[in-house]
């Protein structure tokens, strides 16, 4: 079910306009005031006293500008960035090649950082901690521990579940920022900048219009405004208006509130057959043919934050909005 165009997850079609879109500077990442405030202090104190940004931890789900911001941190500090992922380092020896070619000051960005393997993640202890580095030379009872000095850096940490971090592993990140859903306003003016980088015209209410149903997530907003585009030079002279938006996404199924046919058929679905909930995870993901973590990490966080659905300890359940928006009765204990 990867191809749902509401997807928050990054699909093959979104990795040019992603690149193409994607802000080089903190003055051009919208949104997400209090981040940005917060590291343009850190980032500068670092740079005045010529040390290594605090390692920063940024979690929250797929699509809000994780990496976007890993990569202006690096941009902004005039170092260089070097990338990697949890389930890439297979081995204590990977990182250790990774760190060991860092210069003073570099960035080292871990996407998926929940993913790293245990043996690996105890490497990264003493080097996020004294930048050292613990290797054991030998085996048997000759064995021994020889430490070795790091250059000082900085680790970005990104991962959508910070939940699955060791503690250890959190307690060693002096920033600690979530991402936080966008408004409207905030996607409306990210999918005119994108109209601008791409050279189309968008007028009246179009952006704000897509921004409505791009669900809090820039991803979207961008993937939608591509597939405008698209619709709007074949159906259309290119321009992209409101009219033209409307019957644009209208084609591709996502409603006003962004909801697409599957989050339609799942809450249906909870509500017909159980009677609104609470429902477990696994029975939703069952009835609808997804996979539970992605219901979870991918589709779920959208519809919980606009109280279409609330998490009990019993399971799911439909709030009123919800069926308020179907067109649906609102059940008697409901309202
Ligand atoms: N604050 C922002 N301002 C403008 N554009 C943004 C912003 N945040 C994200 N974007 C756009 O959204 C795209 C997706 O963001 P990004 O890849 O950084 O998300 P992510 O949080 O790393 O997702 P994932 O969890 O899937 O790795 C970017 O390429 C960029 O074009
Ligand atoms: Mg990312």
């Amino acid at each position: 079910m990867e191809d749902r165009i509401i997807s928050t997850n990054l699909m093959m079609e979104d990795q040019a306009v992603e690149f193409s879109l994607r802000p080089r500077y903190l003055a051009e990442y919208i949104g997400q005031t209090r981040i940005k405030e917060n590291l343009q202090i850190y980032i500068e104190a670092a740079k005045m006293r010529k040390e290594a940004l605090d390692h920063v931890l940024l979690y929250g789900p797929p699509g809000l500008g994780k990496t976007t911001l890993a990569n202006i941190i690096a941009n902004e500090l005039g170092v260089t960035l070097r990338t990697t992922s949890g389930p890439a380092i297979e081995r204590p020896g990977d990182l250790a090649a990774l760190l060991t070619n860092l210069q003073e000051g570099d960035v080292l960005f871990i996407d998926e950082i929940h993913r790293l393997h245990r043996t690996v993640e105890e490497v990264l202890y003493p080097a996020m901690e004294d930048f050292a580095l613990d290797i054991m030379i030998g085996k048997g009872p000759s064995a021994r521990s020889v430490r070795l000095d790091l250059p000082p850096f900085t680790l970005i940490g990104a991962t959508t579940r910070a939940g699955l971090l060791s503690a250890p592993l959190r307690d060693r990140f002096g920033v600690v920022s979530r991402l936080e859903f966008y408004s409207v306003d905030e996607l409306s003016y990210i999918v005119s900048r994108g109209a601008d980088i791409f050279g189309i015209e968008i007028i009246g209410d179009a952006a704000d219009e897509i921004a409505l149903r791009s669900r809090g997530t820039p991803r979207i907003a961008n993937r939608l405004l591509k597939r405008v585009r698209d619709y709007a030079q074949v159906r259309g002279d290119g321009l992209i208006t409101s009219d033209i938006t409307s019957e644009a996404l209208q084609m591709l199924q996502v409603d006003p509130m962004g909801l697409d046919q599957i989050d339609h058929k799942m809450l249906r679905a909870m509500i017909t057959s159980f009677r609104g909930g609470p429902v477990g995870l696994d029975t939703i993901a069952a009835t609808i043919g997804e996979e539970s973590q992605t219901i979870e990490d991918v589709y779920e966080p959208y519809l919980l934050q606009i109280g279409y659905l609330q998490r009990t300890p019993r399971g799911r359940i439909v709030a009123p909005a919800a069926y308020h928006h179907l067109g649906l009765p609102i059940p008697e204990d409901l309202r």
